[in-house]
């Protein structure tokens, strides 16, 4: 069974419905990533690697990932802290923003409770996968010791993913991010960023800029998102161009881009070429983007994933 780890924070998800009720759920890019990944190839061993406390919320988010097949044998629930929660917001065009209650979320001390005997069980994993969003939450003094496990599972073959998913509001400042992610490209085997993350963290905003920037980098696969304009893989010195089919009724653009890397990700290690790993992910994000949520309704996914 091939084995893939998702790392990073989820959170409460509060989205208001009619009246001013309040909808509950769980959701953050880590974490929807595995859920999407797990629920289009069930047959891979996906883990979403985190760190909970023993609070009542805390008991809901272990059991959801239960409920979505993840593996739990990397979300330790040993904090004295909760899950963070967020507020999804969207606009007319469906368009998402957040707001978030997490600067002393459990998921922030995941460091703490990574070993080295954990790290020797992940080395059997094909691919890790972590966000811009995983590096902010994880606490600067903790970083050195998160880095030297991603060069540890590097030196020992295990490809990692990187979606930068910068969110300026999680980052003392855009040059810390700027840092941080430096060390994430050098390491990264596939990066899976969306064009907004150029234009935000460093003012790039043409593809050309945004290929020559990666240049240095020994970046194997690149696939940049564009939302509904398109999507650009880099493969080796290959460029493909792949046009989106737009959704005209676009409810909830949140977790778009995660579904997207989950599906993406599970396709490649599947064995899929990228044409159609790419075709199948925006598929997928376009299902997600016509539900309110990070997290559609399971059956109405894998029905309208699998129709042809
Ligand atoms: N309006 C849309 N119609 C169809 N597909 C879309 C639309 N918006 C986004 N997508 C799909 O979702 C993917 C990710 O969208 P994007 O907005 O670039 O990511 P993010 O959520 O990270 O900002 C796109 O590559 C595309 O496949
Ligand atoms: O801020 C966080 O930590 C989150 O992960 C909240 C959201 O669930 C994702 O950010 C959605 O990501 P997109 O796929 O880019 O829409």
């Amino acid at each position: 069974m091939q084995k893939v780890v998702l790392i990073g924070e989820c959170m409460l998800e509060l989205r208001e419905g009619k009246n001013g009720v309040m909808h509950q759920s769980f959701a953050g890019d880590a974490y929807n990533t595995a859920v999407y990944q797990k629920r289009a190839f069930p047959e891979q061993d996906v883990s979403f690697m985190s760190a909970l406390g023993r609070d009542v919320v805390s008991d809901k988010l272990f059991k959801h990932c239960e409920q979505a097949s993840l593996n739990n044998q990397y979300l330790t629930r040993k904090s004295e802290q909760n899950p963070g929660v967020y507020l999804v917001q969207t606009d007319e065009h469906g368009e998402r923003s957040f707001l978030y209650w997490r600067e002393n979320s459990a998921a922030r001390q995941i460091m703490r409770y990574i070993d080295n005997d954990m790290i020797e069980t992940m080395l059997d994993s094909e691919l890790v996968f972590f966000s811009g969003i995983s590096l902010a939450v994880i606490h600067s003094d903790d970083r050195p010791a998160f880095w030297a496990m991603l060069k540890r599972l590097k030196e020992s073959g295990v490809k990692l993913a990187f979606d930068p998913n910068y969110r300026p509001r999680l980052w003392a400042s855009p040059e810390e991010a700027q840092q941080q992610f430096h060390y994430a490209y050098e390491l990264t085997d596939i990066l899976l960023p969306g064009i907004d993350d150029f234009a935000q963290l460093y003012d790039l905003t043409q593809l050309s800029e945004i290929l020559e920037f990666c240049q240095p980098y020994d970046i194997h696969e690149l696939v940049i998102k564009n939302g509904a304009n398109s999507v650009y893989c880099q493969l080796g010195s290959n460029l493909i161009h792949l046009p989106i089919a737009p959704v005209k009724n676009v409810v909830d653009t949140t977790s778009a881009g995660d579904s997207f890397n989950g599906v993406y990700l599970g396709a490649r290690l599947a064995g899929k070429e990228i044409e159609h790993a790419v075709s199948l992910a925006s598929k997928a994000a376009a299902i997600v983007i016509q539900y309110p949520g990070a997290i559609t309704p399971e059956s109405d996914f894998i029905e309208r994933l699998n129709q042809p």
